[in-house]
């Protein structure tokens, strides 16, 4: 069965729009994103963000960067103490040259993905940070979408990034979830999966999972983005799965929520 997004995001975008009428969310926010290079996930994640960010008439500020320069670093100065500014999205991958700083001077409360110290800090510990990383709270709410209560469910995590595998381990933990958190040096990756209820991958390797791979009720959550025949796909090859098990799409699966979440973000009002 799949399980798509396209209602959700519906209604996600529903409840934007009123709150910004009420005024709980700042509508005249701008957000900006930062892209380095050609790297057909973050052109993607870019693409999605420009077409929600039109529906929701939020404005998009983009900068481009096809390789090194020190525009870079006076873009990303500017803008972090713009208080039009609502929110910085720093697409990965980033330069590795200006990485460390740009980290480290954004604003965490502009830190939409959640990747300065205070908000990975805060998360780690248990705390409130400001920003959570969009991508795993997208697939973790694609994934309660379908299965409320995962307390006690075994789910298994392929990916140990900072923006997706160790949030999600946080964000899984906290609804109480046993999980394993697999890497490309993990042993007998498929014995891990065959007992998993939960599989959220994001290896960006295209259609590497099939469905003799996972158990026969288990619910896979896409989150991989790989070239296959110049296309963009998942990781899972929906092909011959069966009913009985649950595969969310790529695209109109985590992608489609990940971009609406972390426009919410941007409009979110802080307290100093
Ligand atoms: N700072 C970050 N950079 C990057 C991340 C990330 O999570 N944080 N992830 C990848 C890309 N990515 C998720 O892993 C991603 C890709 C695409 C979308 C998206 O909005 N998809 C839409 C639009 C599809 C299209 O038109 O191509 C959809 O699926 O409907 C969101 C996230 C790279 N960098």
């Amino acid at each position: 069965m799949e399980l798509r997004s396209d209602q959700i995001k519906k209604d996600l975008l529903d409840k934007i729009k009123k709150q910004i009428e009420e005024g709980t969310l700042d509508g005249t926010k701008e957000c900006c994103v930062f892209r380095f290079g050609e790297d057909s996930g973050a052109k993607s994640y870019e693409r999605g963000l420009v077409k929600t960010a039109q529906s929701l008439g939020i404005k998009l500020r983009t900068h481009h960067y096809d390789q090194m320069t020190d525009q870079i670093l006076e873009d990303f100065a500017r803008e972090n103490k713009d208080d039009q500014v609502g929110g910085i999205l720093l697409l990965e991958p980033i330069f590795k040259e200006v990485e460390d700083q740009l980290k480290r001077d954004l604003d965490p409360k502009k830190d939409l993905d959640g990747v300065t110290l205070y908000n990975r800090g805060a998360l780690y510990s248990g705390l409130t940070p400001y920003h959570i990383p969009a991508t795993p709270r997208a697939a973790l709410m694609l994934c309660k979408s379908y299965w409320q209560d995962l307390s006690g469910k075994e789910v298994v995590v392929i990916n140990r990034t900072t923006v997706v595998g160790k949030p999600l381990l946080h964000l899984l933990l906290k609804e109480n979830a046993t999980v394993t958190l697999c890497h490309s040096k993990t042993k007998n990756l498929k014995d891990h999966l065959k007992r998993a209820d939960i599989v959220f991958t994001a290896t960006g390797r295209a259609h590497s999972i099939q469905s003799e791979d996972v158990g026969d009720h288990a619910l896979v959550i896409d989150i991989g983005l790989g070239m296959k025949d110049g296309k963009l796909v998942g990781d899972v090859d929906y092909q011959g799965f069966k009913d009985s098990q649950v595969v969310t799409p790529v695209p109109g699966g985590v992608g489609a929520l990940t971009n609406t979440l972390l426009l919410e973000s941007c409009l979110k009002k802080h307290r100093d």
